[in-house]
Parts: structure tokens; sequence; C-alpha cells
């Protein structure tokens, strides 16, 4: 039987957000509701590779870079990870030049869509997971284009306000010339601090901005979250009991009941 294949891209051209940490614990959530998962890491930095690939370099030679620069197809780019129903198609640094290598192809904006769309009969995943790099560069575009839906991880503060017009313009503009299918899964509030309460001029002006699109899940700052990409595993599997790992299975929970809204 085919199986429906949901696309969702965690995007925030800001840095340091948790989009990598939603991306990673997101996806080994979704595996503890026996849904299998696909990571595609699109940032050159590599993290999640780092974490969830093997060390074996050998296996680290197909990449996104491979995919996005056309030289292989897209099954040929997914390896296993280290965990169970959980695959994925790795970075590495190369996918900096990606930029320049893609600048002139025609449909260069959705050369990841194009080649999901070729073997979308053949996958056999419930959700792929993109972390997207911290910017709204041609890699981020390919990634919307690809996506059925985005998770916008933000930190609790005025700050974080001022990136997501430019956000929002990107977004509007694949929607309407890419994309029509793009939605906004939700905004999802990370690194919130234990002992402040989130600003209401923060939570007025996300309302203002997504309206109900706003996960009632946060995540909050948990010192577990930095020991378990230490130990490069998930959160859950580091130390299920902590706040981080129920808040993660949370918001697999939220996400999954969402769609049978
Ligand atoms: N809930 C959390 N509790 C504690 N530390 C966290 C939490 N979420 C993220 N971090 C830490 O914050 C840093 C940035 O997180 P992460 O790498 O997920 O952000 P990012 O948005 O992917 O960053 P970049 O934009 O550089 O790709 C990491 O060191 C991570 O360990
Ligand atoms: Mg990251």
């Amino acid at each position: 039987m085919e199986t429906t294949t949901k696309v969702i891209s965690i995007i925030n051209q800001k840095g340091g957000v948790g989009k990598t940490t939603t991306a990673l614990n997101l996806a080994y959530s979704l595996t503890e509701f026996d849904k299998r998962v696909l990571i595609i890491d699109l940032d050159s930095q590599a993290n999640l590779t780092d974490t969830v690939g093997f060390e074996d370099e050998e296996t680290k030679v197909i990449t996104s870079y491979e995919l996005l620069t056309e030289k292989v197809g897209f099954i040929e780019a997914i390896q296993e990870s280290k965990l169970v129903n959980l695959d994925l198609i790795a970075s590495k640094v190369d996918l900096a030049d990606v930029e320049i290598e893609i600048a002139d192809i025609i449909g260069r904006e959705t050369i990841l869509r194009d080649s999901i769309g070729k073997v979308r009969d053949q996958l056999e995943y419930d959700y792929i997971i993109i972390d997207c790099p911290p910017s709204l560069s041609l890699v981020t575009i390919n990634a919307l284009s690809a996506s059925d839906s985005i998770i916008i991880p933000a930190e609790p503060s005025v700050y974080s306000i001022s990136g997501f017009s430019k956000l929002l313009d990107i977004f509007n503009v694949i929607q309407e010339k890419i994309n029509d299918k793009l939605a906004i899964e939700g905004v999802l509030i990370t690194r919130v601090d234990a002992r402040t309460k989130i600003a209401k001029s923060f939570e007025d002006k996300l309302r203002e901005l997504f309206g109900d699109k706003i996960f009632e899940t946060v995540i909050h700052q948990n010192v577990r979250v930095a020991e378990s990409q230490e130990e490069q595993l998930p959160v859950y599997l580091h130390d299920r009991q902590a706040r981080a790992s129920q808040e993660y299975i949370d918001l697999a929970k939220e996400l999954l009941s969402n769609e049978l809204r």
C-alpha cells in the first residue's frame, strides 16, 4: 500500500533558535508513535548528521549536496541512521557551495521537490523532516518548495519577532508561485527559561502574526538537551524523564492530533 508522506521543514533564518534540536527530537518522538521518518539535513554545519549519522566517513559520501546538485537521485541519497525507523539524508560542509553551483539552473528552486516527486510512490515514510540552515537562501527555498508545511521554532524574546516578516514574505511568495499547498504547521516556542514568564508583548505579537498557529507545547531550556548532544542522542534516549524529552513527545502528539482535525 502506498504511504502518504508528509514533508515538514523546520525553518527560521535566525541562528540558534532550536531548529536542529527540534528536527532531531521531533523526528525521534514520531518514531515512538511507530511512524517511519526520514530526516534531511540541509545545513552545511551538519550538526544533525553528526548526531544520528554513522561515524564512518564513507557513509557520508552521498549527501544533500549531491542531491541538490543533481548528481544522485533521492533514493540514492538516503542512508540508515543509527536509530530505528529513522533514515537520513546527510549533510557535509560542501553544501555551502550549492548556492553558487545551482544559481544558473532553470528550476533551481524545485530541485528537491522534483527529486522527491520522481519517487514519491516508492517512499515508505510517514514523515520527512527537513532541517534548514539559518538563512533564507536557495537551499531553504528548495525546502519550502518541497514541503507540505513548516514549523518555526522561536525563542521567546521580542528580538526574535523582527525576522518573521521576511520569513512570511518568502513563505507567501513560495505559496503563490511554486507550492500552493504549503501551510504553517505552527510556531514552536523553544528555549523557554523556566524562571521567567513569557512576555505578554511577545505572545500578543505572535498571535497577531500567526493567529492560532502556535503550538500549545513549549520547549523549555533544559540542560539535558546539551548533554544529549554531547552523547549524540535524542534527548529521550539520554534521559526519558527530562522535561525536554516529555515536551518533544508532547509536540509529536500535538502534531499527530492536528492531522486528525
Ligand atoms: N531546549 C533546549 N535546552 C537547552 N539547550 C538547547 C535547547 N534547544 C537548543 N539548545 C541548544 O542551543 C543551541 C542551538 O540549538 P540548535 O542547534 O538546535 O539551533 P539551530 O536553530 O539549529 O541553530 P543554527 O541556526 O545554527 O542551525 C545548541 O547548542 C543546543 O544544544
Ligand atoms: Mg541547526
